[in-house]
């Protein structure tokens, strides 16, 4: 649906988004992750029109339908939320009629319902954001772009962002960019991994685990001692990590079985065996801090 080619913004001297490429495919969700100043704002506000790269293309089908959710929205603190609304719609290019039904279903939609004549000035922070989200769905965009469109809020907040975002991933193609991992492996069909302005890595939620997640059996004893004691008795190629012995999971690592087998006499001073595999905030930092 959307291909941006060596996609670059520079400020002086200063790289900010340095030669970026990817795809965005038809009715997917695609999570940009990355530390503060990687690039992300910068890259969704040139694919937004927002900002006119320096260097790099971005096809698109059509370019009409984008939706955008600012990092921190702005709104008028003297409009009502519908009132405001009815404008990002005529904006959007609503038509006049439609715009005020349009946005009294994206109110609605967005829980807003109850709150449409209030003035968005004495909205909380979740009640913005969800405002926020209505004005960049209120002409049914295509594609959604959204900055940050969770980080700002609490847990109940971000969870009824979230669903209402899963809502969403049925109609729309939607790229949003975050910095909690959590989210990002609840509602993803891609990562794209940014750091100092470059993408470090990309693929589904799946390829990326599979590249780094390094699948290990976690044995937890019962202190620190009792896992030091074992590591020193197995020579295995593992690992104490606090209470717990980590063997990594692979060719020429012992299996679960003779795991098992040799914890029997030990049996007292274990406290669980399990098999793990990293998360994506592990998998995040290593790759982050490998470059
Ligand atoms: N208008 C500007 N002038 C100069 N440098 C800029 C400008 N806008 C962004 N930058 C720089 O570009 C880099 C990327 O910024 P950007 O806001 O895209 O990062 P981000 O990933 O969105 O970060 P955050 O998570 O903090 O929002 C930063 O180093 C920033 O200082």
């Amino acid at each position: 649906m959307l291909i941006a080619e060596n996609l670059t913004k520079r400020y002086g001297s200063e790289i900010a988004v340095g030669g970026v490429s990817f795809r965005l495919e038809e009715g997917t969700s695609t999570a940009l992750i990355g530390p503060n100043g990687a690039g992300k704002t910068t890259t969704l506000s040139m694919l937004a029109g927002l900002l006119k790269p320096t260097a790099g293309t971005v096809d698109w089908e059509a370019k009409s339908g984008i939706g955008f959710l600012p990092q921190q929205p702005r709104f008028f603190p003297w409009l009502t939320a519908l009132e405001f609304m009815e404008m990002a719609a005529k904006i959007s290019g609503v038509g006049a009629k439609e715009a005020r039904r349009q946005s009294e279903k994206t109110l609605e939609f967005v829980g807003l319902g109850t709150a449409m004549h209030k003035k968005a000035g004495a909205f909380s922070g979740g009640m913005k954001q969800r405002l926020g989200l209505a004005q960049a769905i209120v002409h049914q965009p295509k594609l959604l772009l959204l900055d940050e469109p969770v980080s700002a809020l609490d847990p109940t907040g971000r969870r009824e962002i979230m669903d209402l975002l899963k809502t969403l991933q049925q109609q729309t193609t939607i790229l949003y960019s975050t910095h909690i991992l959590n989210d990002a492996e609840e509602m993803t069909d891609q990562l794209l991994f940014m750091q100092a302005g470059k993408l470090v890595e990309q693929g589904s939620l799946a390829e990326v685990k599979q590249r780094h997640a390094e699948p290990s059996i976690r044995i937890r004893f019962k202190d620190a001692r009792e896992a030091a004691a074992f590591l020193e008795e197995n020579r295995w190629k593992a690992q104490a990590a606090g209470a717990s012995v980590i063997v990594p999971d692979g060719t020429g690592s012992p299996g679960m079985e003779e795991i098992l087998g040799t914890l029997v006499p030990r049996a007292a001073a274990v406290v669980g065996v399990e098999r793990q595999s990293a998360t994506l905030e592990e998998i995040f930092l290593k790759v982050v801090g490998a470059k």
